[in-house]
């Protein structure tokens, strides 16, 4: 019987892999004569066409119309071709039979696109967005419905359910499966932690996650789960949804995903592609720096910030605090609600020394010939009149620089070079006061944020923050702090710089945004949905509360994944214990516990693991909680470990192999074996610390290893004895002491 299902299935797999294999092909042979016509029409075209005047015009635009739509219908048919090459490799991996209409029973075989016999269109493998294919991931058989397009539901029975492995045409596993989670084929890829980069989880994907993929572009979401819930894994299976489900009306320029750093962008850059679909666009929220044209600053990253956090005063602390806080934000919409009546400040506006228009005169018209307008509608009026005034200027220049040149005596150059000079000497004295004009940057913004600071909250605490705000800013530094409010400044007092091509912003690590910053990327893009993605417990930055998703709450609809698929069993029950979090459920495999271990030769054990550890072509990572400390290891390892590669925020590409690197910077990533060299007391003494140990604990996906040379951190002291095992690994003791 088994034998029987096996068969039938390989013989199927060859009939669709032989279809493949010949829609392939015709594919080819197709590309391959539109090519050749294409050439020949352009270069027909350049021969006829070398002069588009006249008759000839209408002609040329006629044929080039012909041209472009020959070369578009080119474009698609590659993109199939791209498509079905993917199939090809692995044309399916699961199938529903179900009862149609007529009470037959029909098999549906579900894979990364759809697949139609060519002589009659029936289709031979759905595409795994498809809205029946969501009855796949539904996680049992009997009765089940799924949703069309136009809302309504169709009712369905299933009456089974079957996962494979394939390999081009050979069929390598095969499962019937009526219960989804914890089956084999998950099982079976939980096992496999030897990942490149990031990979797709389409076969596997689990009904939780299935339910926000597919929710609307319209839905605001925010998902939210522990370490390994596959929240970037399900962002980027959302976005392939939304990129099948509104082709019509989306493509991958109208997604714009954020991400923690340019490392983890490139970490995750495989994903789409793999499931047949062109990368969307990828940033961080310090590059978005540069869209409001804030980049001639020196902007401080996140990491930077993170380490002089570290190190700083009680003061630079309270006053981080305290731009990130919800009074702030209160605060500065108030502020901005007010320079609408008065006290708007702008600069003097002037050439070399000589006044153009003074701040006195374009308040005036702000406030009074204008003043019935939004701001930002003001201020582009008064930009107008600026450049009418400075249109004036220039043709009487141009006139006198005109006189001067044509007067002198000797020879010069022809009419054309003097009037190029005179245009250059108009654009050396012009040039730069009509860039600032265009970008409206008479507004002094930076005053205006240093007043914000003190606005209300008038007392000498604030004032003093105010201060030193205005000196840093003096110095064209924006602390990272002090980047969300000056992007949000910038973007809504001026209101030119919102990006209307973007339909949908999927952020990942959430937690880490404070609410003004995700206000900014609002002002930026009006007209986009959001998929934020975040732990509240993830909190690697030393000042960060997070509270955006409470804040939220109202407008959002807030999804909680709370099963974890990365790490075994015993490293989740760990990474739990650390905070008392009992809510994660691992779906993980099972290893060996995490190991606590103490030593007073840090170097030699750390040389050990890498040695008895680490099997080429794995990810081993050394963890310490600074850059300071990651950079003196590095060099002390560096001659006994040759192969150690120290990650620092330079790094743009992944890798695996050994590396060493801060524990605020692992977030996200994930790594076979994790080394936490400096699990000491001193270095993690803060409450706040406990988070960032959490983080570290759950990049490991098959083992932990704890290195401390004194006492533990309290976060650490308190786990019980029953989630790790202890080593004592002290020099002068003959062997060292395992339990
Ligand atoms: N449905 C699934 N099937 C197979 N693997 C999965 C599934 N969901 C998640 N995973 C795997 O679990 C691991 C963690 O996923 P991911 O990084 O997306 O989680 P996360 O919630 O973003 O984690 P973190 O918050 O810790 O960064 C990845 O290796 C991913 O491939």
């Amino acid at each position: 019987m088994e034998q029987t299902i096996w068969q039938q299935e390989q013989t199927h797999l060859n009939e669709i892999s032989t279809l493949l294999k010949k829609h392939i092909a015709d594919l080819e042979t197709q590309l391959q004569k539109q090519k050749g016509e294409i050439v020949e029409e352009r270069t027909q075209a350049s021969e006829e066409f070398n002069d588009v005047s006249g008759e000839n015009a209408i002609q040329f635009s006629q044929m080039l119309q012909t041209m472009q739509l020959r070369e578009r219908e080119y474009l698609q048919q590659s993109d199939q071709l791209a498509k079905a090459q993917i199939l090809y490799k692995s044309p399916y991996f699961g199938r529903i039979s179900i009862e149609n209409e007529q009470g037959e029973n029909e098999h549906l075989y579900i894979g990364l696109s759809t697949f139609r016999e060519q002589q009659t269109d029936d289709v031979l493998i759905f595409d795994w967005r498809a809205p029946i294919s969501s009855l796949f991931y539904e996680n049992k058989v009997g009765m089940s419905r799924y949703q069309i397009p136009n809302g309504e539901y169709i009712d369905v029975l299933i009456e089974g359910r079957r996962q494979y492995k394939i390999k081009y045409d050979e069929l390598l596993q095969l499962f019937d499966a009526d219960i989804y989670v914890g089956d084999e084929v998950l099982q079976g890829l939980l096992t496999d932690t030897a990942k490149e980069k990031m990979k797709s989880i389409v076969a596997t994907i689990q009904s939780d996650q299935n339910l926000v993929i597919r929710s609307s572009n319209k839905d605001n979401l925010i998902v939210l789960g522990p370490p390994g819930s596959g929240k970037t894994s399900v962002a980027m299976q959302r976005i392939a949804f939304l990129l099948y489900e509104y082709r019509q009306s989306m493509n991958a320029r109208s997604i714009l995903l954020i991400s923690p750093s340019d490392l983890f962008n490139d970490y995750i850059s495989n994903v789409l592609p793999e499931l047949g679909e062109e990368n969307v666009q990828h940033t961080t929220y310090f590059h978005l720096a540069k869209d409001v044209k804030l980049s001639h600053y020196k902007i401080e990253t996140n990491y930077e910030n993170i380490e002089r956090l570290y190190t700083a005063s009680p003061d630079a602390l309270a006053s981080y605090a305290y731009k990130g806080s919800h009074g702030y934000v209160k605060q500065l919409l108030h502020y901005i609600e007010s320079v609408k009546k008065a006290g708007m400040p702008f600069y003097n506006l002037k050439i070399g020394e000589e006044l153009f228009a003074s701040a006195k005169k374009i308040s005036e018209l702000f406030y009074t010939r204008f003043g019935g307008l939004d701001i930002d509608f003001r201020l582009k009026k008064i930009r107008t009149l600026l450049l009418e005034k400075i249109a004036q200027c220039k043709a009487k220049d141009r006139k006198a620089f005109m006189k001067e040149l044509q007067a002198v005596t000797t020879y010069i150059g022809t009419d054309k070079e003097i009037e190029q000079q005179v245009n250059e000497r108009l654009q050396k004295k012009y040039g730069k006061l009509e860039m600032t004009i265009q970008q409206l940057g008479f507004v002094n913004l930076n005053k205006m944020y240093v007043q914000s600071l003190a606005y209300q909250k008038d007392d000498l605490w604030t004032q003093s923050v105010s201060q030193s705000t205005a000196e840093t800013l003096k110095k064209r530094t924006i602390y990272y702090e002090d980047l969300a409010p000056m992007m949000y400044l910038q973007a809504v007092i001026k209101g030119m710089y919102a990006d209307n091509t973007i339909k949908h912003i999927v952020i990942d690590e959430i937690q880490d945004y404070s609410y003004l910053q995700l206000l900014a990327i609002k002002a930026m893009h009006p007209k986009a949905h959001y998929t934020l993605l975040g732990d509240k417990n993830q909190l690697v930055h030393p000042q960060m509360k997070d509270s955006l998703a409470e804040t939220l709450a109202k407008h959002f609809k807030v999804i909680e994944l709370n099963k974890s698929y990365r790490s075994t069993n015993e490293i989740t029950d760990f990474m739990s214990a650390i905070l008392n979090n009992t809510t994660t459920l691992s779906l993980g495999v099972s290893g060996d516990k995490p190991q606590i271990i103490q030593t007073n030769d840090l170097l030699g054990k750390i040389k050990d693991l890498a040695e008895t550890q680490y099997e080429t072509n794995d990810s081993f990572v050394i963890l310490c909680k600074n850059k300071a400390a990651c950079e003196q290891l590095y060099t002390d390892l560096k001659p006994f470990i040759p192969e150690l590669q120290l990650i620092t925020e330079k790094q743009k590409v992944y890798m695996k192999g050994l590396l060493i690197m801060p524990g605020y910077m692992a977030k996200g990533f994930e790594f076979t074996t994790v080394v936490l060299a400096d699990a000491n007391a001193q270095a993690y003494a803060e409450d706040m610390d406990a988070y960032l140990l959490y983080t570290i604990a759950s990049r490991a996906t098959r083992k932990l290893f704890l290195l401390t040379e004194g006492t533990l951190p309290k976060a650490l002291a308190h786990i019980g004895e029953q989630y790790f095992r202890k080593e004592v690994n002290i020099l002068g003791n003959k062997a060292s002491n395992k339990r």
